[in-house]
């Protein structure tokens, strides 16, 4: 459970995310749009621990988000706005890490690795450099990262922005499928198909958010 408590998240003067609550239930689908600097990405770093807050708070299953390496300890996963994906090393490579750095052998995360990526299509391309990837797989190489964590709370930052409509599709059944199997699942978009299939919609504007369709 994702539980933001008049979170005020701030750059110096300017306020990102002013004064927003909300609650995401495991299993649970939440679209976030609105328009460019609204302050989406903003909420989505403070509920990953990536920002802090000015006032406010977060917490996971009741613990207290404070810092990002705490937070993704507590299985908080963050699929980056830009993918975050490290361009010199392979698709598979960039899945491992993150599984390697939490501690599972390496036979595990060789096949945790080869199936988040056949779920995004993309079986065939493990071996290749993220620079040889199109940008479209380069998302979805960034999708198969977050979702292969198995986290208790997914973070998608304009997770489909540059994939045609069957891979769009294909993304959203893998997000609806971490819910189904208990997940808080949180999609920051611009796409109005996105927050259709959500289960709640909320819409921010200069960083004040409003429910179109509560939870
Ligand atoms: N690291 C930062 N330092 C200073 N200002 C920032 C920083 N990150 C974001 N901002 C500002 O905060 C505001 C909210 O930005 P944010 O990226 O959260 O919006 P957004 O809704 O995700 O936008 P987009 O749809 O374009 O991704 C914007 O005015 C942006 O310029």
């Amino acid at each position: 459970m994702i539980t933001v408590t008049n979170l005020t998240v701030a750059y110096g003067e300017l306020v990102a995310v002013a004064d927003v609550s909300l609650q995401v239930p495991p299993g649970f689908v939440l679209a976030v749009s609105g328009p460019s600097g609204a302050g989406k990405s903003s909420l989505l770093w403070a509920i990953a621990g990536a920002v802090p807050a000015r006032s406010g708070t977060v917490e996971v299953d009741g613990l207290a988000i404070t810092s990002r390496p705490a937070a993704a300890a507590h299985g908080v996963v963050l699929i980056p706005q830009g993918n975050g994906l490290a361009r010199v090393l392979t698709a598979k490579e960039n899945l491992s890490l993150p599984l390697l750095a939490g501690g599972n052998d390496l036979a595990e995360v060789d096949r945790t690795a080869g199936r988040a990526l056949a779920d995004v299509g993309l079986e065939d391309s493990g071996d290749h450099l993220v620079e040889e990837l199109s940008g479209g797989e380069q998302q979805r190489v960034s999708v198969a990262r977050g979702v292969a964590q198995q986290g208790k709370v997914i973070l998608a930052d304009e997770s489909t922005s540059e994939l045609d409509s069957t891979n769009r599709e294909r993304v959203l059944d893998l997000l609806r499928r971490e819910a189904g199997r208990g997940a808080a699942v949180v999609i920051a978009t611009h796409d109005p198909i996105v927050a259709a299939i959500a289960d709640g919609h909320a819409v921010m504007d200069e960083g004040r958010l409003t429910w179109q369709r509560h939870l």
